[in-house]
């Protein structure tokens, strides 16, 4: 992949040079953005640019910052650990008949008014005690069908999730910890109405309904956020100090408010709804607790974070509930022990959101999971899915392994820590008191609140969060900060959410669900189309929040794990695959040329898989093309380099006909020939150019041949090329695309009469010698010379290669000649 860098680019100098370009140079993978738009001039134009215009150029192309989204790496690390089969275990634990009647009442009552309860009523702590007991007595194997390779981890895990429940006495632990139980027990009865559990104590092999799975998971997070509340409730440091916790009871107080009316409105209606991400559910609803970070089924914690995240919590965690120590801190009321015991929330959420990122799962990992709750693995997983499963697990291990090290490792520097907590944790209390809600946690779209879940990555221009709405589905929340940008800027973030807006219901577009532009005058502007202010910066500290369709994993990662699967082999990645997600990618950008919308920037990573299909994203750059006019026309050039058409790179200057320059849909087509080139080679077309100029100079210009290495499939080759044809006006369209041999092979000819006969002469002896494989190969290579005798190239042949090819029938036949004969004279002997 390529290597080219800003730097690099900036360092050679033009030829010539007047235009500014903004471009986004892709990062080594090549399939993602680079940190930062950044103008440079073109070679094309006589005239060069003034070291003023020049540095005003590169002043413009900073005002796009884009720094490279985490996600954007080639590295996928997905740590998971299988959170959900841990509830179902105790389900199943729990999970004779009797004690589905027993709770079958207790499913009448809606859900929410349960948890509700068990969070206002602390149950009888003697109860508590005795059920604690019995949890945290409960040998590993007691907790059910959890997957062997999964039970060292759990157990450890456990540990700490059950420590504080064997604390008698500390009552307000307990209080806690039993409310905690109670949630648990509520939400298993719950799920327990759709969850059918066919564990025998054998094979513990379990069926969960996904619907069910899915809530279960949503609200066993509620029951986890207390419980972690719970874990840190009980601890003092390692000197014993309490203030801390005194410190956070304000902040923990909001948060506690917060949670629970997140539960009582969020989670107040049945939950009926199962997450609208599909394949992608069983990974996503459980919720990242601020005040405990810890490895689960949804946190993505690079090995860095993952390391001193375990130092900071699950270390902690450990070392903590070693040393219990009562917190001392009075309580007088019910509701004041409630926010003691949660005092843990406290701990700045703004470390969660920085060292937390939420893994990408994809449909494999949806899969993946669905295997180990059912038991039973789909036989329709493909080789994509079963690898990055495979990987999955493996990660976990890996994961949870290095967190135990790390947490051996620990150390405590409470004076340092405390301070940070304290002053962070302050911090987001006021402004919690402020907004009513802790921005840091939730985000609010409309007066709805969206539980933060992680970073899933970052744009350029944006940062784009994982987060789970009140009916417990899971949204991707964009956010852009306007602050400081330009008019141009930010009206160009807004007609992103116009075009979403305008494709609502295309179900290739990625999906936009709900927005709120907090700037209601510059929203104004983008709906009347005005621009009155459009040399000045964005002064209100305003914000774009865009709650989208959450999308799995881009084409980009899809494509990295493929070729990570071939690894050193010489065959190219499966052409089913292939047509699949081209025909896809096709259909997506169709939906928007369509429209009447050019995209300007395709490529890999702005094609999501969301729910085994691909949808297109970031609109940030598209236009709208003028009704009289098939072409746009555009102040600045942009897109990603690699991805660019020549037409892209040359926008508005003059061609040798003395024509403008202008970049319509069959810019788009020849990035979709990049895409293509770089699904079958695994690399683009220009990559061995590796600086801007180089790439602009073989990129524009028209006698540059593409290097295309020989293909099996004469019509990838030439699809790729249809694409890839420098002449825009050469390049096919869409529903040319759609149609080409490739994604729809040519129907076999009407053979002639006489070949015909050969053909079922030929079928008649491979039959005969049906035992002897090697004759019946020869056969059938016969029979497709004769029938196929262009698919050695579709085009037409040279006199000599023909001759070759009937020199290659004749030798068959001796060959096949000469088996028979062998054959024949085995079946004598
Ligand atoms: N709906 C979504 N679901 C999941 N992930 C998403 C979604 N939208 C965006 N992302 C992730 O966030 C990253 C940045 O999003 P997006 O490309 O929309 O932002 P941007 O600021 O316009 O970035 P760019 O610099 O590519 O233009 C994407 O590469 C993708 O990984």
């Amino acid at each position: 992949m390529e290597g080219e860098t800003a730097t690099a680019n900036l360092l050679e100098p033009p030829a010539t040079g007047t235009k500014p370009i903004s471009i986004r140079p892709i990062n080594p993978s090549e399939s993602t953005n680079v940190s930062r738009s950044f103008t440079l001039s073109s070679t094309t134009s006589s005239s060069s640019s003034s070291p003023p215009d020049f540095l005003r150029h590169i002043q413009a192309a900073f005002k796009r910052p884009r720094p490279l989204g985490k996600m954007q790496s080639n590295s996928i690390m997905p740590r998971r650990l299988v959170a959900p089969l841990r509830q179902a275990s105790r389900g199943s634990t729990l999970n004779t008949d009797c004690t589905l009647e027993a709770k079958k009442t207790q499913d009448e009552i809606p859900l929410s008014h349960r948890l509700m309860e068990c969070i206002s009523q602390p149950k009888n702590t003697a109860s508590d005690t005795v059920e604690a007991q019995e949890d945290a007595s409960m040998p590993p194997s007691e907790y059910g069908s959890t997957v062997d390779a999964h039970e060292e981890n759990y157990s450890s895990f456990n540990s700490l999730r059950d420590q504080p429940r064997s604390f008698t006495g500390r009552r307000s632990n307990i209080t806690t910890a039993s409310l905690v139980t109670e949630c648990e027990q509520v939400l298993l009865a719950e799920g327990q109405k759709k969850v059918h559990f066919a564990a025998d104590s054998t094979s513990r092999s379990q069926e969960m309904d996904w619907d069910v799975g899915n809530q279960m998971e949503a609200v066993t997070a509620a029951g986890q956020i207390l419980r972690d509340q719970n874990i840190q409730t009980t601890d003092v440091d390692g000197n014993g100090n309490s203030s801390l916790l005194a410190n956070r009871t304000l902040g923990v107080a909001d948060q506690i408010h917060q949670f629970s009316n997140f539960l009582q409105n969020d989670l107040s209606h049945p939950m009926t709804q199962a997450s609208v991400v599909g394949s992608s559910f069983t990974t996503t609803t459980l919720i990242n607790s601020t005040s405990a970070p810890m490895i689960n089924s949804t946190t993505y914690c690079p090995q860095s974070h993952l390391a001193r995240k375990s130092t900071e919590s699950l270390g902690e965690h450990k070392l903590k509930s070693e040393h219990p120590v009562q917190s001392s801190y009075p309580f007088s009321k019910n509701e004041n022990r409630l926010a003691a015991d949660q005092t843990a929330i406290a701990v700045p959420s703004s470390t969660t959101e920085t060292d937390s990122e939420v893994k990408r799962p994809n449909v494999a990992e949806g899969t993946r999971n669905s295997m180990l709750i059912k038991g039973d693995v789909p036989k329709d997983t493909s080789p994509l899915e079963d690898n990055v499963a495979k990987e999955c697990v493996t990660d976990i291990h890996s994961g949870v392994r290095l967190s135990k090290v790390s947490s051996s490792n620990m150390k405590l520097e409470p004076s340092k820590t405390e301070k940070q907590e304290k002053s962070v944790g302050s911090k987001a209390a006021s402004s919690s008191r402020k907004k009513g809600y802790d921005p840091d946690t939730f985000f609010k779209v409309n007066g709805k609140l969206y539980q933060r879940l992680g970073k899933i990555g970052s744009g350029g221009s944006s940062e784009v969060h994982k987060a789970i709405a009140s009916d417990c589905s899971i949204y991707a929340l964009k956010k852009i900060k306007l602050k400081g940008r330009d008019y141009a800027t930010a009206y160009g973030f807004c007609q992103e959410i116009e075009y979403l807006k305008r494709l609502k219901g295309k179900n290739n577009i990625i999906q936009l669900i709900d927005y709120e532009v907090t700037d209601k005058s510059l929203l104004h502007e983008v709906m009347n189309g005005s621009m009155s202010n459009n040399e000045s910066r964005v002064k209100e500290d305003g914000y774009i929040y865009m709650v989208l369709e959450y999308g799995e994993i881009d084409l980009a990662h899809m494509l990295s794990q493929k070729w990570r699967e071939l690894d050193g082999s010489e065959s190219i990645i499966d052409e089913n695959w292939l047509r699949f997600y081209w025909q896809q990618i096709l259909l997506a950008v169709n939906t928007i040329h369509d429209e009447r919308i050019v995209h300007s920037d395709l490529k890999p990573a702005n094609f999501l898989l969301v729910r085994g299909s691909l949808k297109l994203i970031d609109f940030g750059i598209a236009k709208a093309i003028m009704c009289d006019t098939t072409n746009i026309q555009r102040d600045t050039q942009v897109g990603t380099l690699s991805y660019m058409s020549p037409e892209a790179f040359m926008c508005n200057e003059t061609d040798a006909n003395g024509n403008t320059i202008k970049c319509g849909r069959p810019s788009d087509i020849w990035s979709l020939g990049c895409i293509l080139y770089q699904m079958v080679y695994g690399r683009t077309p220009f990559s061995e150019y590796k600086t801007f100029w180089a790439k602009f100079k073989v990129i524009t210009d028209p006698n540059h041949a593409i290097l295309y290495e020989p293909l099996s499939n004469p019509w990838l080759l030439d699809l790729m090329k249809k694409c890839l044809a420098w002449d825009r006006n050469e390049r096919w369209r869409i529903p040319q695309l759609l149609q080409h041999p490739f994604l729809v092979p040519p129907v076999p000819p009407q053979l002639p009469a006489p070949l015909e006969q050969t053909c079922t002469l030929l079928q008649l002896i491979a039959k005969s010698c049906e035992n002897d494989g090697k004759a019946s190969i020869l056969c059938m290579q016969l029979q497709n010379l004769l029938v196929h005798p262009t698919q050695i190239s579709y085009e037409a042949l040279p006199v000599c290669q023909y001759q070759k090819l009937l020199c290659d029938v004749s030798s068959l036949c001796l060959q096949l000649q000469e088996q028979l004969g062998n054959s024949e004279r085995g079946t004598k002997m």
